[in-house]
Formats: structure tokens, sequence, C-alpha cells
């Protein structure tokens, strides 16, 4: 089985942040992210993963929380500044943090002028911080109107154009099957650039669990596949989250 990571911007809310740590190690999860740490001192977090015996899996670029606002910079033209200046904000909180992956919010633009931003500051990021594995993730257009990356063929074109080792796709199951209406097909498509994986059910982003993605069938799929990378629980739990648990595969005792 793969090992799965908390995403605690989503999961575990009924806790402040610091006591999510612990809930998710008690839970069985093995690993947590966080999309936008920025507003916590990267130490305390850091402090609380190591803790409760967790690694750090993944945190995105700026912007710096995750209430409404901009979804980054990376494809809007005339922004390379505000993009720079947060890819390093983000790897100041990666040096304490050290997280498996950085994911790279394109944000906001459309068009070819916003493509080619998009591959200028891909490259340039993947070139500034060689040893952190960075990551895209395509976003469905229903929940995130606007945002650049809504395909999932573009973003692995931009990845093998770019030729950055590491630069690679970030895939979340959901917004596959919000984009596609067939989220294994894409899985099947593009596994060989896969890094990072998050799950939710669809239609809801509860629970992955008895919607339209056999998730079950997935993980045993992912572990024929030697996928070696986390599957991530990114979704808003239904009920109180430790309620809503039932789909984890627990590892043998
Ligand atoms: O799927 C999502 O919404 C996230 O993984 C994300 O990074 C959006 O900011
Ligand atoms: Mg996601």
């Amino acid at each position: 089985m793969p090992r799965f990571a908390a995403n605690l911007t989503m999961l575990f809310t009924e806790l402040p942040m610091l006591e999510r740590f612990a809930a998710a190690a008690k839970a069985g999860f093995q690993g947590v992210e966080i999309l936008f740490p920025y507003d916590i001192a990267a130490r305390d977090l850091s402090r609380a993963a190591i803790a409760a015996g967790l690694d750090f899996v993944l945190m995105n670029t700026p912007p710096p929380n995750w209430a409404g606002g901009p979804r980054g910079f990376a494809a809007e033209p005339g922004r390379e500044e505000r993009f720079r200046s947060d890819f390093d904000r983000a790897l100041r909180f990666a040096g304490v943090l050290r997280p498996r992956h950085i994911h790279v919010m394109a944000g906001h633009a459309q068009g070819r002028e916003a493509r080619d931003t998009f591959a200028r500051n891909l490259r340039w990021a993947a070139e500034r911080a060689p040893h952190v594995n960075l990551t895209i993730e395509p976003l469905n257009p229903v929940d995130q109107p606007g945002y650049f990356l809504a395909d999932f063929d573009l973003a692995a074109e931009l990845i093998a154009e770019t030729g950055a080792p590491n630069l690679g796709l970030q895939f979340d199951a959901y917004h596959a099957q919000r984009i596609t209406g067939d989220a294994m097909a894409v899985w099947r498509r593009h596994a060989g650039i896969i890094r990072h994986i998050q799950i939710a059910g669809v239609p809801g982003r509860h629970e992955p669990s008895g919607g339209m993605i056999d998730y079950q069938g997935f993980f045993a799929a992912l572990d024929r596949s030697g996928y070696k990378g986390w599957v991530s629980a990114e979704y808003n739990p239904a009920g109180l989250t430790t309620e809503g648990l039932g789909w984890l595969p627990r590892s043998p005792a």
C-alpha cells in the first residue's frame, strides 16, 4: 500500500493547527501536508511534525493563507517579481519544514502569454532550487474559476518542455474526475510523471469512499504499479474527521 498523508488544511480542523499533527498520527497517517503554512512559525510546525513522528509531505507556494484571494502568480504575465519573491519565501519555510514537495501555484491567467510565462517561471524555479521537488497541479474550473492550469495534458507538456528532473505532476484525483470525467484514465496516461497524489470523494469533495472513484481499487493499482510517492487525503470531512476514516487502509500490526 502507498503511504498516506493527511492534509491538515482540510482535515482535523476541529483542532488548532499544531494539535492536528498528533491527531493525524493517532488516526494512522504517516505524513501531513499544509497548503499554505505561512501563518505559523515554520519551526513550530516542524517540531509538531517531528513530535508526532510524521513526514512533512507537501506545501504550496504562497498566497500566504487559504482565505480566498489569489492562487499564486507563476502564470501571470507581469507578476514575475512577485512570483520570485514568493518562491524564495516558500524556500525559506521549506528550509525548516523540509517538505518532500513544493506545489508551485499558477494563479489566474489565460492564453499563450500566460503559458509562456508559466514555462519560464517553472524553469527559473527548478534551477533556483535544484534539490527541491516541485509539482504543478491542474485544478478544476468549477472550484477554481480562471485558474490557469486546468488541463492535465497541458501540465504534462509544460513538464516535458521545462525538462527539469525536479519538476513533476501533482495528480489530484478529485480534480481529474471533475475535469475529465475519468480520473483513472488520467492516472494511467500520466503515471510516469506523477510525483504526488491527492484524493477526495466526487462529486462532493468529502471522504474518498462511495463516490464516483473506486479508491480501494485505485490503492491496489498504485501498489501494483510500484508507485513510491504519497497519497494525501485532501477533502472536507462530512462530520468529525475521525468518524470518516473507514476508507484509510491500516498497516498490518
Ligand atoms: O486541490 C487543491 O485545491 C489543492 O491541492 C491546492 O493546492 C489548491 O490550492
Ligand atoms: Mg489538490
